[in-house]
């Protein structure tokens, strides 16, 4: 309906309107915590559970790494095996065309979990300045455990992972990082009341099925609705 009224008054109004279109507006859950607490198990039950579509940005950054021409691949690599953080902007250009190919394909995909991003406060400027006007974020998903969980758990993935990262060096630097940049990063959220904590040390069956979670994503993917950003 709107985009037929857009439609035909820039038909009317050609030299006005020729730049004008219109695009749903991505509600976004940020999903994060340590290395290994669960963020990838979880958010793929969560699929098949609500109407959410999953972006891991480190999945992202490693398909751009190995995709072939990539002007970004090798930077990529040296940043992920040195457990650092890959410079903000082609994050952002990555989980900004993976959401716009998502909603081209089906309008209705408009809610997404992003899983392991903002990791540091470069990346939250980054994400602010780039996408604030572009996309709702809606609250915090925080899977919270102990750092030797996550350490074992990381050991465990890496024996069939093939990750270049899941080793223990790599991952004392990981946890390192995650301390130092990504934990000020969930504080800041929880001062706006927007962090909601899941207690990540059980079992997958025991987190996938924690009430408090699903009755979050539950009211997400029944009331929140479509908007649209218009672009100029
Ligand atoms: C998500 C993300 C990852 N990375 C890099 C650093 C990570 O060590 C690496 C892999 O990311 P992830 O695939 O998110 O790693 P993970 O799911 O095991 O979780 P974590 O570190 O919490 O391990 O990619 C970035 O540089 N920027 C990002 O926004
Ligand atoms: N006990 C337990 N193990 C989990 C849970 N979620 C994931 N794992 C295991 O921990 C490892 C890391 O999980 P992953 O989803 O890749 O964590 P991420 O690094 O946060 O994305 C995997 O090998 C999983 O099998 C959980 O909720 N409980
Ligand atoms: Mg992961």
């Amino acid at each position: 309906m709107i985009s037929r009224l857009v439609g035909n008054v820039s038909q009317k109004l050609p030299n006005l309107f020729h730049r004008v279109s219109l695009m749903m507006k991505p509600q976004v859950v940020f999903v994060l915590g340590g290395p290994g607490a669960g963020k990838g198990t979880q958010c793929s039950k969560i699929v098949g559970k609500y109407s959410f579509t999953h972006l891991s940005a480190g999945d992202l950054l490693r398909e751009e790494r190995a995709r072939e021409g990539s002007e970004y691949g090798g930077l990529i690599d040296t940043y992920i095996k040195e457990g650092k953080i890959v410079p903000v902007e082609i994050t952002i250009s990555l989980l900004k065309k993976a959401m716009e190919d998502t909603m081209k394909k089906d309008e209705q995909k408009f809610r997404f979990l992003i899983d392991g991003f903002p990791r540091n406060e470069d990346n939250l400027q980054g994400w602010k300045k780039a996408m604030d006007d572009n996309a709702d974020v809606k609250f915090v998903l925080f899977f919270d455990c102990s750092n030797e969980v996550c350490i074992n758990r990381c050991l465990e993935r890496g024996k069939n992972s093939g990750r270049t990262d899941d080793n223990r060096e790599s991952l004392t630097k990981r946890i390192q990082t995650y301390l130092q940049s990504t934990r000020p990063v969930i504080d800041l959220y929880e001062k706006q009341g927007k962090v909601r904590t899941v207690d990540a040390s059980r079992s997958v069956e025991e987190v996938s099925t924690c009430s408090h979670m699903l009755s979050l994503l539950l009211l997400a993917s029944r009331f929140w609705f479509k908007r649209h950003v218009i672009l100029f």
